[in-house]
């Protein structure tokens, strides 16, 4: 078997080793090096030529024939090694064959260890910090008494239903700040805040407040003016992502639940055209939107009326950018201008309430080159506002810029230093011990970088049977976590998301997280990284690391949101990926974390996955002696068995049916299910080392592709081999290609990621039917900028 450049294990029982060994493979040049040194070794002096000479590991079945030697400042070459880890640092106990009871046990059969050539990190880890104090948290609403929303210049009304009904009794730092300017002024406004600090109300309240004054005094009194759905739209707020429109609505719904006579609705695509046409001819004064559909419906929905408008949000601007909707932000911002600002409505009511000009606000955590030029196009005067200060220049934010984009303070940070080979069973080790204890850990995010890789993970961490019935929408995307639960924590529900599931799915899977009262694993993409409010997610792992810093903020600050408590974990390989920590500028140091201390704390007692299918047993895959590491190995021979079982079960079914065994047919949905796995795997493993090329330009020399060990990689997928396609002539060729296209239009980190992340149709998130022209659009330049697109579910 080939296993490109790993470790080779051979059992061999008592049997004298074979002296020729063919050696597969890794680059040609090393295969011809090694193929030179077993002849040296064998012609050498007496004793050099029997490599049962050459001083033994523990125990002799263990002999390494082959072993890669992987430095991070050199690409890995191979040479003739003898035996078994070299640097002595893990507990190998044997080979995995003997420890794990479901290990192969084939005669003669392969297995590559986990444990051995793995390169060296450079972080030194301490020992494990004393669990200290949180810090102060820096998104909180604010503890000074007099700190009240009242004083903002809301309406008691307003401040009392907060209060009684939302559990919000004092402001945050930046709705301080932004709520008096847009109350009294009508200034534009760029507001700039960390991640949970409650942007959504700071720019919402204001206008929930001064569409009520139109028809309340200050004393609560009637103005005599009755304002109702048709009175006209009063604001539009433009958010990227549907997921995120249908949150701010939600949140808006909630506050207007004291003022239900105004009405706001969302038109976001993927729903239907007619009956969202249907309800803006019946009015709305608050409409929320994604760029593309609103611009279609300014284009083509005459009822849409934009004379009274006078708020304009762009919420997650530079999100906004970088989904490539600059064309219909133009086109939208252009209309609204163009249409004369209307004194009264169309019932004659005066809106002296309301400001006198059209007012807009941008919200951004960064102030990027595509921000800017979004600014450029939208605002005019605008005020710089931030949790800290506000100020009359949007442009000068340089003091500001640093501070306000870090993660909230009491947010705690870890990285993991992992080798390429040990990052799946190192990642299911993180996420027993987090949920070990019922109650530890409630909800968690996993980022994967691309929609393929978060299928695989979720087919392969899953439990077979589905949580919900066939006719369910989330049959396919929520299941039970087999392979984290425990006895003490026995539900826990495993859920995936991305851009290339259909919408309704979508929603109902992000309802499904919201509302569990179980413990929870979402296993995502960056769909999930903006915005998502979701206050119980305690722990944010990002196994796959961001494609940039920013959206490394985004991702961690789904946690630690308005003052709660916060984890989150980086994984990194050791080599040029650990440089990636001094990069990070955080508000919080990040604490390394070595993955044998991970797998201590999650294999600390023996795996069983929970009984499936027909089975009424546990499923024990790991004995009470054994050692955590070597729970590892087995837990990762079983991961790979079962893809590796999946080709030989398909195999005899297209044996069995082309003799017509019927009990082919009987085994069909097991075979292609498991065959649907291994295919999963290659699939996601492409998908994934070719994501790993598309990092931003000026973060690429600690992602870099060409220090990227193939075949470690591919047993992150328990696939024991790269598969075809990537790797050799073919794969380099591909890389260099997403290299070149990359540097032509990186521009900044503004058209960044060809694919994973935001690389799968995450991007075309607005993207049904009225969005098509633009998603097409979006689809070619996509495919203009990486070859290998469909990698990522583009098209
Ligand atoms: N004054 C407040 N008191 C208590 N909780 C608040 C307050 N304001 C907002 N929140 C809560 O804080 C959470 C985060 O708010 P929001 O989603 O608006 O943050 P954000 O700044 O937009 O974050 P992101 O940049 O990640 O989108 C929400 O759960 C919201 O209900």
């Amino acid at each position: 078997m080939a296993d490109s450049g790993m470790l080779l294990n051979f059992d061999i029982g008592d049997a004298p080793l074979k002296k020729q060994v063919k050696f597969t493979g890794g680059r040609w040049r090393d295969r011809v090096h090694a193929q030179r040194s077993a002849r040296k070794n064998r012609e050498g002096p007496v004793g050099a030529s029997d490599v049962n000479a050459t001083p033994l590991s523990n125990d002799r079945r263990d002999r390494t024939v082959t072993e890669t030697h992987h430095d991070y400042d050199e690409r890995p070459t191979k040479r003739l090694k003898t035996f078994g880890d070299s640097s002595g640092r893990y507990d190998t106990n044997g080979t995995a064959a003997r420890t794990g009871g479901n290990a192969p046990t084939r005669p003669g059969g392969i297995t590559s260890r986990l444990f051995t050539s793995n390169p060296t990190p450079r972080t030194v880890f301490g020992e494990p910090a004393e669990e200290t104090e949180p810090a102060k948290p820096s998104n909180a609403p604010l503890t000074n008494e007099a700190e009240n929303f009242h004083a903002l210049g809301l309406s008691w009304r307003i401040a009392q239903h907060l209060s009684s009904k939302l559990e919000m009794k004092a402001p945050t730092s930046i709705q301080k700040n932004t709520i008096p300017l847009l109350v009294k002024e009508d200034s534009d406004a760029f507001l700039q805040a960390e991640t949970g600090s409650g942007k959504t109300l700071a720019y919402l309240l204001p206008i929930v407040q001064r569409i009520m004054a139109l028809s309340c005094h200050e004393d609560g009194t009637s103005t005599g003016t009755k304002i109702h759905r048709d009175s006209g739209l009063f604001a539009i707020v433009l958010a990227p992502t549907r997921e995120l429109c249908k949150q701010i609505a939600a949140v808006l719904d909630k506050v207007l639940r004291f003022a239900p006579w105004i009405v706001s609705t969302t038109v976001i695509g993927g729903e239907s055209k007619k009956s969202e046409k249907a309800r803006l001819r019946k009015g709305v004064n608050i409409l929320i939107a994604t760029p593309g559909r609103l611009a279609d419906h300014l284009d083509n929905t005459k009822v849409l009326d934009v004379g009274t408008v006078r708020w304009l949000i762009l919420d997650e601007g530079d999100r906004l950018m970088e989904m490539g909707f600059e064309n219909e932000l133009k086109s939208i911002v252009g209309k609204i201008r163009e249409e004369k600002l209307k004194e009264t409505n169309k019932e004659g009511v005066t809106l002296g309430a309301l400001p006198q000009r059209r007012v807009t606000v941008l919200c951004s955590a960064t102030m990027k080159m595509n921000v800017q030029k979004l600014g450029e196009i939208s605002l005019q005067d605008a005020i710089h506002i931030t949790a800290s200060k506000s100020d009359n220049d949007a442009n000068d934010t340089t003091e500001t810029n640093d501070a306000v984009f870090s993660a909230p303070s009491q947010l705690k940070q870890t990285y993991v230093v992992v080798p390429g080979k040990l990052r799946l069973v190192t990642l299911i080790a993180f996420l027993k011990s987090a949920f070990a204890r019922k109650g530890s850990v409630m909800k968690a995010i996993v980022f994967i970088s691309c929609a393929d890789s978060v299928d695989f993970h979720f087919e392969l961490l899953r439990s077979s049977p589905s949580k919900s019935d066939d006719t369910s929408l989330i049959k396919d995307t929520v299941a039970d976590a087999a392979y984290i639960t425990s006895p003490a924590n026995p539900n826990i529900n495993l859920l995936k998301l991305h851009g290339s599931l259909q919408q309704p799915v979508r929603t109902a899977t992000l309802a499904s997280f919201q509302d569990s009262k179980d413990p929870c694993v979402l296993i995502t993409t960056d769909i999930a990284s903006r915005g998502l409010d979701v206050p119980a997610v305690e722990l944010v792992i990002e196994y796959d690391p961001a494609f940039s810093v920013d959206d490394h903020v985004h991702r961690i600050g789904r946690t630690a949101r308005a003052g709660r408590p916060g984890k989150a974990a980086l994984f990194l390989q050791p080599g040029c990926e650990e440089g990636y920590i001094d990069l990070l500028k955080s508000a919080t140091p990040l604490a390394p974390q070595s993955f044998d201390a991970t797998l201590q704390k999650g294999f600390v007692t023996p795996i069983t996955l929970p009984k499936s299918g027909d089975s009424t047993d546990p499923q024990t895959l790991t004995s009470d002696r054994q050692s955590p590491n070597s729970r590892a190995e087995a837990l990762q021979l079983h991961l790979e068995q079962r893809l590796l079982a999946s080709a030989s079960a398909s195999a005899s079914e297209k044996e069995g049916n082309s003799s017509g065994n019927s009990n082919a047919n009987n085994n069909h949905n097991n075979n292609n299910k498991s065959n649907k796995l291994l295919d999963a795997a290659r699939q996601a493993f492409r998908s994934h080392v070719r994501a790993y090329a598309t990092h931003v330009r000026d973060e690429r020399v600690y992602f870099d592709i060409t220090q990227l060990h193939l075949g470690h990689a591919a047993k992150s997928f328990a696939l024991r081999e790269a598969p075809g396609g990537i790797g050799g002539g073919p794969s380099r060729r591909t890389f260099k290609a997403g290299h070149h296209h990359q540097k032509q239009s990186s521009g900044g980190g503004g058209q960044k990621r060809s694919g994973g992340g935001g690389g799968d149709s995450d991007r075309e998130d607005d993207g049904a039917a009225a969005d098509e022209d633009a998603a097409k659009r979006m689809r070619m330049k996509m495919r203009a900028v990486m070859s290998a697109a469909s990698e990522f579910n583009i098209g």
